[in-house]
């Protein structure tokens, strides 16, 4: 069958995205490190590759993300590159990479010239705001990453859902809009309540991709190996698509069709 402009409901721009959650198509994103998972979430048609700091963790077995060097970055975010080269990839700055405009402005430079990014993402508050503007500037694609920070995990002490109470809440949305008013082109929400991923992505006209954070956001992404089951401690917001399937790439194609449908998150899925 012919693919006509319509039929696509896979964005490789930003403008796509954006002409996504306009039309309230869910946009699909997972973590990829390597080129091999890269080429078989392509095939699956997930919308946008994330080259997480999460590799951490899940490549490199540490107990959180704060060790992964710009280094690292740039190294899997070329794999990735290989593996889709079509495919709209976002990478993380790690820790420590963006402190400053001159240092965010290298770093970021670094994940598009060597690593093929297309875009960036950014942990942080209000306080990224004047990087997250010079990297606009700069022409570099920003997205902003609020609610749990897990690169604040030693201020935080542990993993835990934000936003729970009204003022952490509009904290957390009043950031989303500096940010958003600074320049990001898209914004990550990570373990809040479900009703405050809904309330950022009605506020904003940038799309909201959530992580825990319910299904009222306008898309979702996890972690490649947590919807592969190989995860021992599963926070609620995981579902192990392969489990019952015969594949990676059925478990690939399972979640893609479960965002699209919204029938992932379901209400067990998520905090309240
Ligand atoms: N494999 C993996 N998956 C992830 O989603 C992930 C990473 N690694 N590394 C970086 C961060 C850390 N993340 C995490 C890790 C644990 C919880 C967790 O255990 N949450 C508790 C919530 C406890 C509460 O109620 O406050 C849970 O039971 O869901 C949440 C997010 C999300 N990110
Ligand atoms: C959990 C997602 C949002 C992330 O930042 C990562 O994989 O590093
Ligand atoms: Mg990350």
């Amino acid at each position: 069958m012919m693919n006509t402009a319509d039929d696509v409901i896979v964005p490789r721009t930003i403008p796509a995205l954006w002409q996504a959650k306009r039309r309230k198509q869910p946009i699909t994103m997972l973590t990829a490190y390597d080129a091999s998972f890269a080429r078989a979430a392509d095939e699956a048609g997930i919308d946008v590759l994330l080259v997480g700091d999460s590799l951490g963790m899940v490549v490199q077995g540490q107990r959180d993300t704060l060790s992964v060097t710009l280094d690292d970055m740039v190294y899997h975010t070329q794999l990735v590159r290989r593996g889709a080269p079509g495919r709209l990839i976002m990478a993380d700055m790690p820790f420590l990479s963006d402190s400053t405009v001159a240092q965010a402005l290298a770093s970021a430079g670094r994940l598009l010239q060597e690593g093929g990014a297309d875009l960036v993402k950014i942990e942080g508050g209000e306080a990224k705001a004047p990087i997250i503007r010079a990297l606009t500037d700069a022409g570099i694609p920003v997205c902003a990453h609020v609610g749990l920070l897990p690169q604040h995990v030693r201020q935080l002490g542990g993993y835990r859902v934000q936003g729970r109470d009204a003022e952490d809440a509009a904290r957390i949305l009043h950031d989303a809009e500096v940010l958003v008013e600074a320049g990001a082109v898209m914004v990550l929400v990570e373990c809040v309540p479900g009703p405050l991923g809904t309330r950022l992505a009605t506020a904003l006209e940038t799309p909201v991709i959530g992580i825990g954070a319910g299904n009222g956001v306008d898309g979702q992404v996890l972690v490649l190996h947590d919807l592969l089951g190989l995860n021992d401690h599963p926070p609620r917001f995981v579902r192990d698509f392969l489990r019952g399937r015969g594949s990676i790439g059925q478990a690939l194609t399972a979640y893609v069709a479960a965002v699209r449908d919204r029938s992932f998150p379901a209400e067990h899925e998520g905090y309240i």
